[in-house]
């Protein structure tokens, strides 16, 4: 299994957010799309989950054309989608949210790949908090949650957007070890962060997305001979969509709830002459 995007672009009534990506993800492989704020990782990800429809370009799964297929068909091609934030339900236990997920599993019970007690294995600290309620789960349950309700659909390719936001070291730390034994264990995965350590810990390829265009790709041998250049190939300054919008938008998304502490904890601090320009606050050296 592999997943390819050729020239894939796409964006929101008629302007372009992701230029021209091509992309490769073959299966047992992790591939990082690391890029700050804004730089269009989520967009990137809708738009291979089918949520979005790219404006030109192919996306492939084991050769098979999926860009003009809804989310729902993507699904049961083998796409499996961990959102931004989780999206649990609040008022959902643990276990009524596995079930809905079982519901629409793409095999039967004895078939799947994955099982319920297969995930709940893999992510044993779920299965103490089967009756919780989604609204008392805390963020890496919830982020567990999340991924043990994708694995339930069964898929070949792991869509993950920034599964470590928000979370304590320690829990990142047990979230990165679950992502690299789901690509030892066969998956493809694609994550989105704007956390150069995580593509550094368990990424085989990373991709930088500056401004909605790839600008630089590099495999972990590189990352590992030279751990500075990656968060060096993230130029600060330049977190919009469009470069010309670049530094406004970042000062617009610092200012969304929740969104400054993401900035202080996960980027390198500002140059002086763009703390200037774009008035962040981000006291923090890098993580
Ligand atoms: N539904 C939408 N309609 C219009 N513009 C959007 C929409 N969603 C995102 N955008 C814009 O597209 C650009 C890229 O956003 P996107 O969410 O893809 O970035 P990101 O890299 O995932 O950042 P973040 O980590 O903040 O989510 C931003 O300028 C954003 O304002």
């Amino acid at each position: 299994m592999r997943l390819s995007l050729e020239q894939v672009s796409a964006g929101y009534g008629g302007g372009v957010v992701v230029h021209r990506i091509d992309l490769s993800v073959p299966a047992g492989t992790v591939h990082a799309v690391v890029g700050h704020n804004g730089a269009g990782k989520t967009t990137l990800l809708h738009t291979i989950a089918g949520l979005i429809p790219p404006a030109t370009g192919r996306i492939l799964l084991d050769g098979t054309d999926l860009t003009g297929q809804p989310a729902h068909r993507r699904t049961r091609a083998g796409i499996g989608y961990v959102p931004q934030g989780r999206r649990v339900f609040a008022s959902l236990t643990v276990a009524e949210h596995l079930a809905i997920a079982q519901r629409h599993t793409t095999g039967t019970s004895t078939a799947a790949r994955w099982t319920r007690d297969r995930v709940l294995n893999l992510l044993p600290h779920l299965a103490t908090r089967l009756r919780h309620r989604g609204a008392h789960l805390s963020g890496g349950e919830q982020q567990m949650l999340a991924i043990a309700r994708a694995l339930l659909t069964q898929p070949a390719l792991l869509l993950l957007d920034e599964p470590t936001e928000g979370l304590a070291p320690a829990i990142s730390e047990q979230i990165s070890r679950t992502i690299t034994a789901l690509a030892g264990d066969g998956l493809a995965v694609l994550l989105a962060t704007p956390q150069p350590n995580l593509a550094r810990t368990v990424a085989d390829q990373t991709s930088v997305l500056t401004a909605g265009r790839v600008t630089a790709h590099l495999d972990a041998a590189t990352i590992r001979a030279d751990p500075d250049g990656l968060r060096a190939a993230l130029t600060p300054g330049t977190h919009g969509s469009t470069p010309a919008a670049g530094t406004a938008a970042a000062a617009t998304l610092d200012q969304r709830p929740g969104r400054a502490a993401v900035w202080i904890d996960t980027l390198p601090a500002p140059s002086a002459a763009s703390t200037a320009t774009t008035g962040t606050t981000a006291t923090g050296g890098p993580s």
